[in-house]
């Protein structure tokens, strides 16, 4: 069965001024781990306050555990937790106050359901009497997380929870939300962390409201159309722009210290000689390389694909 349906959903906000979901439509499966990918803006936000029943869409519609997000409200806000993406803890409280706080909103108390928030909730229990504004941001986000499962709920839905988060609490959270999904929770969670996109099992690239692509992170990576080449040298910035002066090469962006790169015609592009005549046009220290596509490569090429088909 299916734990979350959009039926080309569409949500405006401003009188309609402003299209925050364009006519999105997607299936998460139960028991899965899925990811919505993209960047500030794209709609992540949007599309979890549908499905926590916090939001009306314009149109379409929206299901958890097949409930109807606007008709079964009630029953949904049971069976699902939320994380959003600013962190929704009471930062006057202390650790321990907010977790019973939410346990009691959900008539249920931190004992009924503890072995599922355990592992988590360990590793903050010596803060417990301190208050959550108190907290470092790893800390609070998994008081928070611990708060949105404390009634054990069937889908949980996070919205940028590593977002701000130091990188050692980011890899202890992604290893978090495995165990979760092995006690058979289903999770939907974004981000706009690209490098994370590969931790789910299954992804949406968003922009503009608009889902790209969804598939696995491998599926998604291996549907790159081109051969992709990063190429390097002394002076990046240069390199950039004669790059961008060459007609032959259909995109190139920087991407960490490299430039990436493809070509519009796909015939084979000779390394060296290429290395060559950019050393013959003054660029120092020139590497350059064939090399296998990420996330954020896809995410790029989609985007362009998708600005270049407007009229
Ligand atoms: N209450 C609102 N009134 C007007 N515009 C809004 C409102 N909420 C969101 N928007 C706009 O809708 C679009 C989608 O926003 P949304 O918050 O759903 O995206 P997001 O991917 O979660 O990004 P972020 O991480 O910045 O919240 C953005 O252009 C945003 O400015």
């Amino acid at each position: 069965m299916n734990a979350v349906v959009l039926d080309h959903i569409t949500k405006t906000y401003d009188a309609g001024k402003v299209l925050a979901v364009d006519d999105v439509s997607l299936q998460v499966a139960a028991g899965e781990l899925f990811g919505l990918i993209g960047p500030d803006g794209a709609g992540k936000t949007s599309i979890f306050r549908i499905l926590t029943t916090l939001l009306l869409p314009d149109k379409g519609h929206a299901a958890v555990n097949g409930l109807d997000c606007v008709k079964d409200y009630k029953a949904i806000r049971r069976s699902v937790g939320y994380m959003p993406g600013r962190f929704s803890l009471y930062q006057d409280l202390t650790v321990a106050e907010n977790l019973h706080f939410f346990a009691t909103l959900f008539g249920t108390t931190i004992e009924a359901n503890y072995s599922l928030i355990k592992d988590i909730y360990e590793q903050i229990k010596p803060f417990s009497g301190r208050r959550a504004g108190k907290l470092s941001g790893g800390m609070k986000q998994k008081l928070a997380l611990c708060c949105a499962l404390v009634h054990k709920p069937e889908v949980l839905f996070l919205d940028e929870p590593t977002t701000g988060v130091d990188a050692v609490s980011r890899k202890e959270f992604w290893e978090m939300l495995k165990t979760l999904k092995q006690q058979g929770i289903t999770i939907v969670v974004s981000t706009p962390y690209m490098d994370e996109a590969v931790l789910c099992e299954r992804i949406a690239l968003i922009q503009d409201g608009r889902i790209m692509s969804v598939d696995t992170p491998a599926k998604v990576v291996a549907a790159f159309p081109v051969k992709l080449y990063a190429v390097k040298a002394a002076d990046i910035y240069r390199l950039l722009t004669s790059l961008r002066g060459d007609n032959s090469i259909s995109s190139c962006y920087a991407f960490g210290e490299y430039v990436h790169v493809t070509f519009r015609d796909e015939a084979a592009h000779d390394l060296q000689a290429w290395q060559q005549t950019l050393a013959a046009q003054g660029h120092e220290q020139v590497e350059v390389k064939i090399i296998s596509p990420s996330i954020e490569d896809s995410f790029i090429r989609l985007m362009q694909e998708k600005q270049n088909a407007q009229p």
